[in-house]
């Protein structure tokens, strides 16, 4: 999978760049809506495409696998056939959820065994299993199997943790380069650092996946309860290590605040669950800042949601209709704030490589961070 760098920022170490799949093109930094069970909740493959104008959207593979389970995927010929999505798809490895979502997990060498979170059942996951999961899943771009290290953490742990997520890599690699896609588009595979919060095992782990050489690196681990000065520190360090020519994402971040740091870090992919999760429960992002529209104060603005950020749903309807679609829990409420909050997250990386472009990303970036974090 091609990567080329167009411009790189002189003040910070931003730069935009084109990733080349075989279910499109790319264009970084960007954000990738979460599909998590096969559909970005609330939104259709047309908005997506049409409105927000997402280029690359995710799923998971812990959720995917147990439903709607890996033989209806296959008869489908892939997850993009199934849901109609043939732009770029990228599946995390489930590292995460099986970590965060079941309770019942066990973590050996060999792998993870674990309870569903729908009917209870057992389940195993190991690297090999789940390199072929997401060869039959069919995304574009798969992740390692990693132990998504808890935050806080005893050094210890974090350093065990690190150490097997290395061995696993190990494994996932030997897998996934033994086997082959299985519905005739290439698949390509990141590899994801570790390391907790600790600047040596961050360091460890940075040299580590750099030295496989993969098409694309991910930083794990984060965005997990840590303070953001944390999380800058510990991407700035991993930045430096991984090397410029191949895309790094970093994954579950974050805030628009948090993305727009880390692109000056010199991210250039970003998921999260925010725009879509915070949007159900009424909380807007907007060029002008963070508006909580179950807020009394919205009940008479009858202002576009935010006209500045150019999609149908942002300029159609007003903060006083949204207001009460929201506390009437009306259904339509949760499509528009969606729809709203995954544009404006796609249209502030747009910005972001605007300003890269014109060279004045810095400046742009420091009065964007205040704007869009302001509580309106
Ligand atoms: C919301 N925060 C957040 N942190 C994440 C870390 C990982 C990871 O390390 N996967 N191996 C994945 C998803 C994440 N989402």
């Amino acid at each position: 999978m091609k990567f080329t760098l167009r411009k790189k920022d002189l003040q910070t170490k931003a730069r935009t760049g084109t990733l080349f799949t075989d279910h499109g093109e790319i264009q970084t930094p960007i954000f990738m809506p979460v599909g998590t069970a096969a559909t970005v909740k609330a939104v259709h493959q047309r908005e997506l495409k049409e409105d927000i104008k997402a280029q690359i959207i995710l799923g998971n593979t812990y959720h995917l696998y147990l439903r709607p389970g890996l033989d209806i995927l296959e008869k489908a010929g892939g997850l993009h056939k199934f849901n109609g999505w043939e732009r770029p798809i990228l599946t995390d490895s489930g590292g995460y959820q099986v970590f965060s979502l079941s309770g019942t997990r066990k973590i050996k060498e060999e792998g993870v065994t674990f309870k569903s979170h729908i009917d209870g059942s057992k389940h195993e996951f190991t690297p090999e299993n789940v390199m072929d999961i997401q060869r039959t899943i069919g995304a574009d771009i798969i992740m390692a199997f990693d132990e998504c290290t808890p935050y806080p953490c005893e050094y210890g742990y974090a350093r065990n943790s690190m150490e097997m997520t290395h061995r696993w890599l190990t494994r996932c690699i030997d897998r996934f380069d033994s086997t082959e896609g299985k519905y005739g588009y290439r698949q390509t595979f990141f590899p994801i650092v570790q390391g907790s919060v600790y600047k040596d095992l961050r360091k460890q782990s940075a040299e580590f996946i750099a030295a496989q050489g993969r098409e694309g690196n991910a930083i794990g681990g984060l965005s997990v309860g840590e303070p953001a000065e944390m999380m800058y520190e510990m991407t700035e360090l991993v930045t430096d290590i991984l090397p410029a020519d191949k895309p790094r994402y970093l994954m579950g971040v974050g805030t628009p605040a948090n993305i727009l740091e880390c692109i000056a870090l010199g991210v250039d992919m970003f998921d999260c669950v925010m725009p879509t999760r915070n949007a159900r429960n009424g909380m807007l992002f907007t060029s002008e800042g963070i508006i909580n529209i179950r807020n009394e104060k919205w009940k008479d603005d009858f202002s576009p949601i935010d006209p500045a950020i150019g999609n149908y749903a942002s300029t159609f309807y007003s903060k006083a209709y949204l207001r009460h679609l929201t506390v009437s829990k009306e259904i339509l409420a949760a499509q528009i704030a969606s729809i709203h909050n995954l544009a404006f997250y796609l249209w502030l990386v747009g910005q972001a490589r605007e300003h890269i472009q014109a060279g004045d990303f810095a400046v742009w970036k420091d009065q964007m961070v205040k704007k869009v974090s302001t509580r309106l």
